[in-house]
């Protein structure tokens, strides 16, 4: 099991100061969204450089024009590139095939999919690295998790890795552990913290455990 920071309410310094605090413990660092609408994928590129040995994330939830925007993520230094379960089939098989070309992986966000048993199911026969259950932040305000969610794609998903997003915190984290995804995303659960470097070690102690 692997543990991901998701950075997105940072600019680039803020980003990079951030993962010198925390990097021994984690795994791969998200370049949120926000982050790459407000500072382009100069943010990935300028994460990649400053942390050669870390995996880094970008999180575009690419709708369109996918292989294009793979392209570009990994010229950028991505490791792994996100796209949207909601998009068309042509365009999730475009980006993992660029994805395959240039030696990165794709990880699909499940945001908004209304049948997400059928849909991961048919994901994970395109080859996707990742299978990622997310609640957004607009869901999150009205009190919604994704754990349930993670329970279902665990069920269902057959080839790619499991990947879990949404507001989790230490407090929830065991729960969350106990449906055994690949990969926990965490943002404001370490970020929102006054002690950032302490609340990632904790979590990555708990994700290490199993
Ligand atoms: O992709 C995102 C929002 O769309 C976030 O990166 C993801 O939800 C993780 O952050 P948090 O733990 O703060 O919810």
């Amino acid at each position: 099991m692997e543990l991901q920071l998701a950075l997105d309410l940072v600019n680039i310094p803020q980003a990079i100061e951030l993962v010198k605090e925390v990097e021994e413990h984690i795994d791969i660092v998200e370049i949120g969204t926000p982050v790459v609408i407000n500072e382009g994928l100069r943010a990935v590129k300028e994460m990649k450089e400053a942390f050669p040995s870390l995996k880094v994330l970008a999180d575009l939830k690419i709708m369109d024009a996918a292989g294009y925007e793979v392209m570009k993520a990994s010229e950028a230094g991505a490791d792994i590139i996100t796209i949207l379960g909601a998009a068309e089939d042509m365009s999730i098989k475009g980006a993992v095939e660029e994805a395959k070309k240039q030696g990165k992986k794709i990880l699909v966000d499940m945001i908004a999919v209304k049948d997400l048993e059928t849909r991961a199911q048919e994901v994970d026969a395109f080859g996707v690295d990742y299978i990622c259950v997310h609640t957004g932040y607009d869901l999150q305000a009205v009190g919604k998790n994704s754990f349930e969610d993670l329970q279902t794609i665990k069920r269902v998903v057959k080839n790619a890795k499991t990947a879990v997003a949404g507001g989790i915190k230490l407090e929830t984290l065991s729960e969350v552990i106990k449906a055994q995804p690949d990969l926990v995303i965490v943002g404001g659960g370490i970020t929102g913290q006054t002690d950032i470097k302490g609340a990632a070690a904790q979590m990555q102690k708990l994700v290490k455990q199993g």
